[in-house]
């Protein structure tokens, strides 16, 4: 569908938080969605097989960011991440949450945020698995968490839930459907009249014209160029999309524009900071003959899930928190190895302090940005990921594990500086904050500060992020601005 040259509201970023904003503001307003990738509509028979199957991560559509041996996979799809994440839906800790509300960012409480929660667990038509559905080495890492003194317990969604090891609950069909935040919030309002989705529109920048943000600039997949004039703009493009946008629109440090020659219309130092993400550092193991059988037999008469169950553990750097890490074991198909089978046990730190940056190469929308997580920078994040790590050295998994083929060798602290990973949660980007905090891009409603007609909804809000997965919380981020927004219209 092609754009209009006016929207009432303009939502910049079909993604996880794009979607929800769109489809909320679209039962009242007319929207118009906007997304660099496809939009395969409602009709399931029209996505691709890979996109629908929550069994595995896919591997298309991505939009290709690398730093070193790092690759931040990020979906080029509508729904954006939702389209091809893990499905794992946990809440993090009320704490986080009544944090962000005592610095400074009101109805950000978690007793605000719980009718959110709910609306946001409905419409992604959350679900526990049933005990039958999990799988046989998800099954004995839970065992094997419980024998080291876990507590099991399914409460990854509960803003009180606790340390413990289970399974959290999933927006997975019973028939192995992904349900991305399209199905969940477009498609109850694509036939009502007010929303225009407009795939393959890359966007450029946002024009301002007197402190008020007035249209938006895009590329279409032809290379054309076209503005679009707007009531509302909405930027949800993601941790990395959203600094991008603003920085091509001259909106962010003056310093960083400057050296990139792009005007300087809007000084906001904040923007491209705090950039953060979860570290991990995995342990990585051949899969033994009986797992394989295993496996098998159960592929015969269930789906296969490659994840399921994660722990959340205490470090000695949890403070007053219930936990600040977690565990969340995979098996990966490997042709290489003797029994076909790889598995991973990953230990990710929730509340890491190091904090990154991302950055411009050229004013060119097609580049994509320098993303620099600055993983580990504060000792810290290595102290409470090496605490993990000798917890999960200690899980007998003996009987479906057989070469290790990626464990510590000589000094644990510098292993870990050599082989840490990521969770795929980068986030902070843009924080939320009051108008008073140097570093703070947005207020609490999602409001650009210094500027009207701009706001922001995407996971580039955290101020830190919360210690959970991120997707349900990215939701509650889009639930949560639209209804500022509804009051604001
Ligand atoms: C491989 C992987 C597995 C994950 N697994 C889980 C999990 O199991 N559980 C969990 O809770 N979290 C998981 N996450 C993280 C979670 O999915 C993300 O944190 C969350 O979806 C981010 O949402 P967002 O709205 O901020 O950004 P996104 O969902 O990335 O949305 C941004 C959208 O903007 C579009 N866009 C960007 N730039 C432009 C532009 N210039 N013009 C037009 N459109 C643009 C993008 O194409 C995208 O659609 C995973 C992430 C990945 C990558």
């Amino acid at each position: 569908m092609k754009p209009t040259d006016h929207a009432d509201i303009v939502v910049l970023g079909g993604g996880t938080a794009g979607c929800v904003v769109a489809g909320r503001l679209a039962r009242e307003h007319d929207v118009l969605l906007l997304e660099a990738g496809p939009d395969y509509g409602p009709d399931q028979a029209d996505w691709p097989a890979d996109l629908l199957d929550a069994t595995t991560l896919p591997a298309s559509h991505d939009w290709g960011y690398r730093a070193g041996r790092h690759v931040f996979e990020r979906c080029r799809a509508i729904g954006g991440c939702s389209t091809h994440n893990g499905c794992t839906q946990s809440s993090g800790w009320a704490g986080d949450y009544d944090a962000w509300a005592a610095d400074g960012s009101p109805g950000w409480d978690s007793a605000s945020l719980r009718p959110f929660f709910d609306k946001a667990a409905q419409a992604l038509r959350l679900r526990n698995y049933r005990e039958s559905e999990i799988q046989p080495f998800q099954r004995s890492f839970i065992a094997a968490g419980a024998a080291l003194g876990l507590p099991v317990r399914h409460d990854f969604d509960q803003l009180d839930g606790e340390a413990g090891i289970g399974c959290a609950p999933v927006n997975i069909t019973p028939d192995g459907v992904r349900v991305n935040t399209a199905f969940a919030y477009l498609d109850p309002v694509r036939n009502l009249g007010k929303l225009t989705v407009a795939a393959g529109m890359t966007v450029d920048r946002i024009i301002l014209d007197n402190g008020r943000a007035v249209a938006v600039e895009i590329i279409t997949e032809s290379g054309d160029r076209r503005r679009i004039s707007a009531g509302l703009i909405v930027l949800s493009a993601g941790a990395y999309g959203s600094p991008e946008v603003l920085l091509r629109s001259g909106i962010g440090p003056a310093a960083h524009l400057a050296d990139l020659g792009i005007e300087v219309r809007h000084d906001l130092p904040g923007v491209g900071e705090n950039l953060h993400d979860h570290p991990t550092i995995q342990l990585e193991f051949a899969g033994s003959a009986e797992l394989a059988a295993e496996l098998a037999d159960f592929a015969s008469t269930h789906l296969l899930p490659d994840e399921q169950a994660m722990a959340k553990l205490r470090s000695h750097r949890a403070g007053d928190a219930p936990y600040d890490l977690h565990v969340f074991p995979w098996i990966e198909r490997d042709p290489a190895l003797e029994h076909g089978w790889r598995c991973i046990v990953p230990i990710g730190l929730l509340r890491p302090r190091s904090r990154g940056t991302v950055r411009l190469r050229s004013a060119d929308p097609h580049a994509l940005a320098d993303v620099d997580h600055a993983y580990l920078t504060d000792p810290a994040d290595l102290d409470a990921l090496a605490h993990g790590l000798g917890w999960a050295r200690e899980l007998d998994l003996s009987p479906y594990l057989g070469t290790p083929l990626l464990v510590p060798q000589g000094d644990t602290r510098d292993w870990i500086r050599g082989h840490h990973q990521h969770y795929w949660h980068p986030a902070g980007s843009c924080r939320m904050g009051p108008a008073g905090d140097p570093l703070a891009v947005v207020d609490h409603t999602g409001k650009v500060h210094g500027l009207d007609g701009l706001h922001i909804a995407d996971a580039s809000v955290f101020p830190d992020i919360p210690r959970g997965t991120p997707a349900l919380p990215t939701t509650v981020v889009g639930e949560r601005i639209a209804a500022f927004l509804q009051e604001l219209l």
